[in-house]
């Protein structure tokens, strides 16, 4: 099974997954001065209903916070994208320490958490047809900066508590995502993959340039859940995030100027 430590992380998932060095690999270090402003982007369209969050899960690698996909409740639209794309979950990605966590950086600078949520192409009869497919994802990421505490991640993060160990879960109901995003919703796209295996080539990346906030505090409770499912030896849920892939030629756009 693949992981981030010394023996299963990053440098060794091309022996299981060899599209690790694929020509669209996430996730990249985004360089603002070498993007090129497209005027002919949309404005994202993030439509979230609050009754389709269902639950928060540790899965071993992050946490996520799943939500009902069965209908169009909640859906991206607009940006980059052509068609509708359903919410399915979002996760983060964050560091040991706050100088380092996300996986995407800015012309190399790392935040200490990355904010990913997830949504699939409706085109696609679901989620896993989706993630095979080279216009089937796209996730919109955002940074997180520290500061002052964020009242919006309360909630997602008192119900750490529950889910401190691998396959813990627990419901997670009535939460609008749309309330984790910042007030200016630019953005860089570019065509990626998942930044975790199966590493598929599927994902279109929208990151949005500014950050939200999170205190050292708020950060020091991601950091206290476990990689490991109860019973053993425990080993603390920190640097879960890979590092920048080569970008390949690939053009990032930017929805600003
Ligand atoms: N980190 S990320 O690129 O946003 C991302 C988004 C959705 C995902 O499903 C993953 N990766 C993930 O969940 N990998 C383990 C489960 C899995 C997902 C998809 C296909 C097979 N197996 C990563
Ligand atoms: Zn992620």
């Amino acid at each position: 099974a693949w992981g981030y430590g010394p023996n299963d992380g990053p440098d060794h998932w091309a022996e299981g997954f060899p599209i690790a060095n694929g020509p669209r690999q996430s996730p990249i270090d985004i360089v603002p001065t070498q993007a090129q402003h497209d005027p002919s982007l949309k404005g994202l369209k993030l439509k979230y209903d609050p009754a389709t969050a269902k639950g928060i899960l540790n899965n071993g690698h992050s946490f996520q916070v799943d939500f009902t996909d069965d209908d169009n409740s909640s859906t991206l639209a607009g940006g980059p994208v052509i068609g509708v794309y359903r919410l399915r979950q979002f996760h983060f990605h964050w560091g040991s320490s706050d100088d380092k966590g996300s996986e995407h950086t800015i012309a190399g600078t790392k935040f200490p958490c990355e904010l990913h949520l997830v949504h699939w192409n409706t085109k696609y009869p679901n989620f896993g047809e989706a993630a095979s497919k080279p216009d089937g994802l796209a996730v919109v990421g955002v940074f997180l900066k520290i500061g002052a505490a964020n009242p919006r991640l309360q909630k997602v993060i008192d119900a750490l508590d529950d889910i401190k160990s691998k396959g813990r879960q627990t419901t997670f109901a009535n939460f609008d995502p749309k309330t984790l995003l910042p007030t200016s919703l630019d953005f860089w796209t570019y065509d990626g993959s998942l930044t975790t295996p199966p590493l598929l080539e599927s994902v279109t990346w929208i990151v949005l340039k500014d950050p939200i906030s999170v205190s050292p505090a708020q950060m020091a409770k991601f950091r206290s859940l476990l990689f490991t499912p109860e019973g053993e030896s425990p080993c603390c849920m920190v640097d879960n995030f890979r590092p920048p892939q080569p970008l390949k030629g690939r053009k990032v756009r930017a929805s600003f100027n």
